[in-house]
């Protein structure tokens, strides 16, 4: 554990005003191919999703805790446990990064770091939540202090439904109604889950409650609500690596719905990040001036919207005069400013050598 001083620096710290909290660890991934330690990289969706707020300039609070073998440079400092190690993830890529389907990666949680407790978080109130675990450690009674402080909260199911072998560390994925997590989603605003996820719920149930985002790779992503559903474009491609992609998805989603975005414009500019995310190995690095369009846009399409019809306090689902020309626009920007494969901010480890002493990786626990 952490200091009693350094509990109360970091609260204190947290306590600045700002609309979006960000409730979740930061973890370390080590991505493995063949046996062999590919990359090793920054991960959790948290970094993912204060990546994309970055990139557009949105700032929150965000609550995270690491071990002390956690050196990446982060905007948002965690919480250090001084007693525990970063949570790690091994991901098994057996197809290859080229392989266009998820389920050739198998994913184990090697390492996990403390839980994130209700008193963890901020005395302050917030506009918007994300619940955005990766490895079990946000508590059903965290999800219900985030819904007490902020005005609407944002879950992603794999926050909620992960179980981990206790053996191996494997993820497997559990029912969501055989969760506790279960009794709180009519008082939440939006769960977000992969196609792959998404069958561990009854989407025509839990639509009734919360609008449900399902994300579906290269196809885009579908939102539902109580009374309608919407296919959301996708943008193509070129896949690199799937990690991150649906994180990614989520910043520029609820970062669209941050900046006045009615909800189909906000999923499309989910999949712009989604799609950005696919195409560089570990955490993305944008270009600056696809960002400065973007930004421009969204605040273009913003004003726009609030002529329209747009009041600031609650989601709006229906698709919006222009949606189209958004996409549009977006599609032109993203082929305007490709990201080069060169401008990865990618930390990759100069040795196979340095990865294993980094990470205390060896062939028998790699094989397990
Ligand atoms: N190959 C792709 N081409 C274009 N867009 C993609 C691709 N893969 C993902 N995306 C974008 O990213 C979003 C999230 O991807 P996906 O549904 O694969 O999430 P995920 O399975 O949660 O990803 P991960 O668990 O790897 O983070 C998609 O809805 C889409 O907008
Ligand atoms: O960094 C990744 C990323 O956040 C993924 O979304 C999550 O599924 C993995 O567990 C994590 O290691």
């Amino acid at each position: 554990m952490g200091t009693t001083a350094e509990a109360a620096a970091h609260k204190s710290q947290q306590q600045q005003q700002s609309r979006v909290l960000i409730v979740g660890n930061y973890c370390h991934d080590v991505l493995i191919q063949n046996n062999a330690v590919k990359a090793v990289s920054l991960g959790g969706a948290a970094s993912f999703i204060s990546n994309v707020f970055n990139g557009v300039s949105i700032s929150c609070n965000l609550v995270s805790k690491v071990g002390e073998d956690f050196k990446y440079p982060v905007s948002y400092t965690p919480i250090v446990i001084h007693t525990l190690k970063t949570t790690v993830f091994h991901s098994y890529f057996d197809l290859g990064f080229h392989g266009n389907d998820h389920q050739d990666r198998i994913l184990k949680r090697v390492c996990a770091c403390d839980t994130i407790r209700p008193s963890d978080l901020p005395d302050t109130r917030f506009k918007y939540g994300m619940a955005v675990g990766v490895g079990g450690e946000i508590l059903p009674e965290t999800l219900e202090r985030m819904i007490e402080i902020c005005d609407v909260v944002f879950a992603d199911i794999q926050a909620l439904i992960r179980a981990f072998d206790s053996v191996d560390g494997t993820v497997k994925l559990v029912k969501l109604e055989e969760t506790g997590f279960y009794p709180l989603l009519p008082r939440i605003g939006v769960l977000k889950a992969s196609s792959e996820e998404a069958v561990f719920m009854d989407v025509e149930e839990v639509r009734k409650w919360c609008c449900v985002v399902v994300t579906n790779g290269k196809h885009g992503c579908k939102v539902y609500w109580k009374d309608g559903e919407l296919g959301i474009s996708p943008f193509l491609a070129n896949q690199e690596d799937p990690t991150g992609a649906g994180d990614s998805f989520f910043g520029g989603f609820v970062a669209g719905l941050v900046q006045g975005l009615a909800v189909p414009d906000a999923a499309l500019l989910g999949n712009l990040f989604g799609s950005l995310s696919v195409e560089q190995v570990g955490l993305p690095k944008f270009d600056t001036r696809l960002l400065q369009r973007v930004k421009d846009e969204v605040q273009r399409r913003k004003m726009q919207c609030l002529l329209h019809e747009r009041s600031d306090d609650e989601l709006k689902f229906l698709r919006p005069v222009g949606h189209e020309q958004f996409h549009t626009f977006l599609v032109a920007a993203r082929l305007i400013t490709p990201c080069s494969i060169e401008e990865h901010q990618w930390n990759s480890p100069s040795s196979a050598m340095e990865t294993e002493q980094m990470f205390h990786i060896t062939r028998s626990n790699l094989n397990y």
